[in-house]
């Protein structure tokens, strides 16, 4: 019998269904293990020791005491999979579409900023494993390396621009255009970003992008106000290695934007993006589920930002089932926050996500191994989720429903949902 997960015949292949073909003579292919590295968790800790203090505290950190950051893992603890038996799960089609793409797996990779921090590769790297893996990849605006390369390295498969739309809109309206350009299929407007969370590691070290790195998005793009004010505020107790350079478009001077609203914020957005999809990301409310309905997203997402901003908000996974209900089928919903394992994500999907983002656990990869790292992420979470739905009796993805869930309640009683 051959085993229905992921295998190196399928991943030349990140189109088509990973329906267990070719056939493998063996069973499981443990070949392509890191026997070192057989979990999330375990690749977290290699990456931890290959990270710079900075990098590390920057990447792992949520706001505040870091309740939301925890509640986002610790919400998946609380459901259980209520697996059915005898169903032939010899061949398992793992894939949906997203964004017009047959992804591999109902999950991409989630926007984070400046990925040179963790691998020289940065950006080029997360690109090339999601393309080999068939995985849509969220570019943040704050990226290292510019859109347009990003965009070549994802080959087939398609790209969202993770947007933060500036006060000053001149830069926004550029990188739009230029996503556009180069083929970017959505953009993607955070909406979680009014003022900045308040992460304590991040003040304490005094955060700073190495003088070898830009935002490259916005490497010539500084107006001559900026560049001035950027001299001016400069040159002050930097440690060695650290820019004073201008242009100074940096996540802490422009990322916060506290005067967007929905009326005029989506009908420019909308006007500016057409034809690339508009989404929201960010959202944690049926209230504002709803008004993006209303204004016109094309989809959303369930996110507090790896809990980086709110410290208190509610868990993503918690946020999701409302959200779901009142959304009504009419547009997307996605979700990110706290996935760490494949049956983390069956669950989001039996909660009533059509697809899920994946952040920390990229960049971990990424540290640990550049683009290997982050295809040894893909691949775990990719296998887990199969497994799952082997485990559990679902051979597709539609397939996955509440029926496949319990919830575990304060007194630790399980129950149906
Ligand atoms: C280091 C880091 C940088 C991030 N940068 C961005 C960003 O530039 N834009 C954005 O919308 N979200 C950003 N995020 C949030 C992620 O897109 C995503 O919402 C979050 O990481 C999901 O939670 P998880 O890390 O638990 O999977 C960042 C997250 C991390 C950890
Ligand atoms: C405005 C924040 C930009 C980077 C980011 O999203 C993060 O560090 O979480």
């Amino acid at each position: 019998m051959t085993y229905p997960f992921a295998t190196d015949a399928n991943i030349d292949h990140p189109t088509l269904p990973l329906n267990m073909s070719p056939p493998k003579s063996s069973g499981i292919d443990l070949s392509d293990d890191d026997l070192d590295c057989l979990s999330i968790s375990e690749l977290e800790k290699r990456a931890l020791g290959r990270m710079d203090k900075q990098t590390g505290d920057y990447y792992n950190e949520g706001a505040d005491s870091g309740v939301t950051l925890l509640d986002n893992i610790m919400a998946y603890q609380m459901y259980r999979i209520r697996p059915r038996i005898m169903r032939d799960v010899s061949s398992i089609d793992s894939s949906v579409v997203v964004f017009g793409h047959r992804s591999s797996a109902p999950f991409g990779i989630a926007p984070a900023a400046m990925q040179k921090l963790a691998h020289p590769d940065g950006e080029l790297a997360t690109a090339r494993a999601c393309a080999r893996r068939g995985i849509v990849m969220g570019l943040s605006s704050f990226s290292t390396t510019a859109l347009e390369d990003v965009r070549q390295a994802s080959g087939r498969v398609p790209n969202a621009l993770q947007l933060y739309l500036f006060e000053d809109r001149s830069h926004s309206r550029d990188l739009i255009a230029r996503a556009k350009m180069a083929g970017y299929k959505a953009v993607i407007l955070t909406v979680d970003t009014p003022v900045l969370g308040r992460r304590r590691l991040e003040i304490r070290n005094q955060f700073r992008l190495p003088s070898h790195l830009e935002i490259a998005n916005f490497a010539s793009h500084a107006t001559e106000s900026e560049v001035e004010s950027s001299s001016t505020e400069e040159g002050n107790n930097l440690p060695d290695g650290y820019a004073t350079r201008a242009p100074q478009i940096t996540f802490h001077t422009h990322g916060p934007n506290p005067t967007l609203e929905w009326k005029e914020t989506m009908k420019w957005l909308k006007h500016e993006a057409s034809p690339m999809q508009v989404w929201l990301k960010g959202i944690l409310t049926p209230e504002d589920a709803s008004l993006a309905v209303e204004h016109g997203a094309d989809g959303i997402i369930v996110s507090n930002h790896g809990g980086r901003q709110l410290d208190g908000a509610l868990a993503t996974l918690d946020a999701l089932p409302d959200i779901v209900a009142v959304v009504d089928r009419r547009i997307p919903v996605h979700v990110d926050g706290g996935i760490r394992h494949g049956s983390d994500i069956f669950k989001a999907l039996a909660l009533g996500a059509d697809f899920c983002w994946v952040g920390r656990p990229a960049l971990w990869g990424l540290a640990y191994k550049g683009q290997v790292g982050v295809e040894l992420c893909l691949r775990l979470l990719i296998d887990e989720f199969r497994r799952c739905m082997g485990l559990s009796g679902v051979t597709e993805v539609k397939q996955i429903g509440p029926d496949y869930l319990c919830k575990v309640g304060r007194s630790g009683f399980v129950s149906r949902l």
